[in-house]
């Protein structure tokens, strides 16, 4: 059974077609990434699998259910985007109520808040009320409550959005550690980011699956080499690394960066491309076996 199934998934607001056509397959497994710009509506398909939102038409199962069902109850967790915490109780009142709320005793709740804000390295703040925390721990403390009963799969909507570095880094930490029991869906505008975390990239588009690709490890590291120099004159450069025996293409993603497209049976290109740089004296930052998700999605074929 798949973790989730859409099939011909539409949802419109109004004469706004916020979801159009989406089939869509995702299997349990490593943390996914969706992507997709301001408005593809991503947002709307985390309000659909959660079941606060219904189709316009299509269908869609989550765990083979559809959303909304009462055995999903304790199967799915969700960050959403704004999620606020109550300023007037202590964190550990508030997750044991969410525990409650999801079946658990009173005194189990309680263990269960302790467990969650340990995940996200706040046990400290158990006593503690929300507006003693930092931005970043209060999104932690978000999180922690979406790790409540430990579901099979987690929403994650902009996980790290405006927190500074540390904090994103222990919350990449964490998804990654409790990614053998749990699927994480995770939306988020860090590219870099989604790329060291996930498996799989879901793309939306003005409401439309543009493209589903995977970026396990090689993947779509295979017959690509991102080729960076300290100073270029990019065409010239561009030209050039087009010209070496078993380069297919080479785009210029960004300044003084090259993705060069290879041919399988061209296995020494990567000596080839130093050897170039070390003859023409160009400056090189660094040879990168692979492609950026950036430009993976993005690039022009
Ligand atoms: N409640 C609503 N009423 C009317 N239109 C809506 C509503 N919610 C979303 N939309 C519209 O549906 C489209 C998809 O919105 P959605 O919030 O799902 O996008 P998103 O990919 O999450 O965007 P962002 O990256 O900005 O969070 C947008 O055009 C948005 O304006």
């Amino acid at each position: 059974m798949s973790l989730i199934k859409c099939q011909n998934l539409s949802r419109a607001y109004g004469s706004k077609m916020a979801l159009n056509n989406v089939d869509l397959t995702l299997e349990a497994g490593h943390p996914i990434a969706l992507v997709g710009p301001n408005g593809a509506g991503k947002t709307t398909l985390f309000s659909l699998l959660l079941g606060y939102i219904r189709p316009t038409s299509g269908s869609i199962e989550v765990l083979g259910y559809a959303p909304g069902h009462p055995s999903l109850r304790n199967n799915i967790g969700a960050l959403p985007q704004d999620a606020k915490l109550d300023p007037d109780f202590t964190l550990e009142q508030q997750l044991s109520l969410f525990a409650q709320l999801r079946g658990m005793s009173a005194k189990t709740a309680k263990r269960e808040a302790a467990r969650v804000l340990s995940l996200v390295q706040l046990s400290d703040a158990l006593k503690q009320k929300p507006t003693a925390l930092s931005h970043g721990m209060s999104k932690r403390v978000a999180i922690a409550q979406a790790l409540i009963g430990s579901p099979k799969l987690i929403l994650l909507d902009e996980p790290t959005a405006g927190i500074d570095p540390a904090n994103a880094r222990i919350i990449r930490e964490l998804i990654a550690q409790l990614s053998d029991s749990t699927t994480f869906i995770v939306s988020s505008h860090n590219l870099d980011e989604l790329e060291r975390l996930c498996d799989q990239v879901v793309f939306l588009e003005q409401g439309a699956l543009k493209q589903q690709v995977s970026i396990a490890a090689g993947n779509h590291a295979s017959h690509y080499y991102t080729l960076q120099l300290q100073q270029a004159d990019d065409q010239q450069v561009q030209q050039m690394l087009a010209q070496q025996p078993g380069v297919i293409k080479v785009n210029i993603a960004a300044h003084h960066t090259f993705v060069i497209e290879y041919q399988e049976s061209a296995t020494e290109l990567d000596l080839q491309l130093l050897t170039l740089c070390k003859q023409q004296a160009w400056p090189y930052r660094l040879l990168l076996n692979g492609r950026s998700l950036e430009d993976t999605l993005f690039a022009s074929h």
